[in-house]
């Protein structure tokens, strides 16, 4: 299975005040965790996706660029396949950058639901009865849906409704789901 790693890293951080994705965590930039995670998992292609401000500071990592700061997330993921669309990647696995606990075993754990449902077009995590759509993998089949979702200004939610979605069932407070949203957050470790 050809699989591209993609890293949300494009957001405004208005919660926490400051952007949450450069603060520092075991002595790394808080997004590392998540490109950690994917090579952990054993995914060789990791990009991250962000916008012109912030994309000098990824200097040495490869970063695809949004034509448009702050789109959200379906206009990330459909950035990122329309870019990536003419390489060989069948699945596209997207985490956040802002999941301090996320872990490679997760990420292979949702690999594997694709390798099982290969007809899926979308390994949908869930857990305590959450859509985790930040953290799923996305067929490359979801390309012509995407590009008709973002035309009408959709919410992810759309693409998983519209698209044969596979939900992946993950124990309740799992903490590679716990994000930060504001500083106070770092108080729940799990
Ligand atoms: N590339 C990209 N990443 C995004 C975008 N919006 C959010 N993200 C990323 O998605 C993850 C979750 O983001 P949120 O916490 O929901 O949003 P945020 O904008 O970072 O923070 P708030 O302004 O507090 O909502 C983080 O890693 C963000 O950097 C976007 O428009 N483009």
């Amino acid at each position: 299975m050809n699989v591209a790693g993609l890293v949300l890293a494009g957001g405004r951080s208005s919660r926490y005040g400051k952007q949450k994705l450069f603060e520092s965590f075991h002595g790394k930039p808080l997004y590392q965790q998540s490109l950690a995670a994917m090579q952990n998992a054993g995914i060789p292609s990791v990009y991250i996706i962000t916008n012109r401000e912030l994309a000098p500071v990824f200097e040495n990592h490869p970063v695809i660029i949004e034509e448009h700061p702050h789109g959200g997330p379906l206009r990330a993921l459909h950035k990122a396949m329309e870019k990536l669309s003419e390489e060989r990647f069948e699945w596209i696995q997207t985490l956040p950058g802002d999941v301090p606990f996320v872990d490679g075993d997760t990420v292979r754990n949702i690999l594997q639901a694709a390798k099982q449902h290969p007809n899926s077009d979308i390994i949908l995590p869930t857990t305590d009865a959450r859509f985790q759509p930040l953290h799923a993998a996305y067929h490359m089949r979801c390309l012509p849906e995407l590009r008709e979702l973002v035309k009408k200004e959709s919410s992810m939610k759309a693409l998983y409704d519209n698209v044969k979605t596979h939900q992946l069932m993950f124990p309740a407070n799992h903490p590679a789901f716990i994000n930060i949203n504001r500083p106070e957050d770092w108080r729940h470790e799990p």
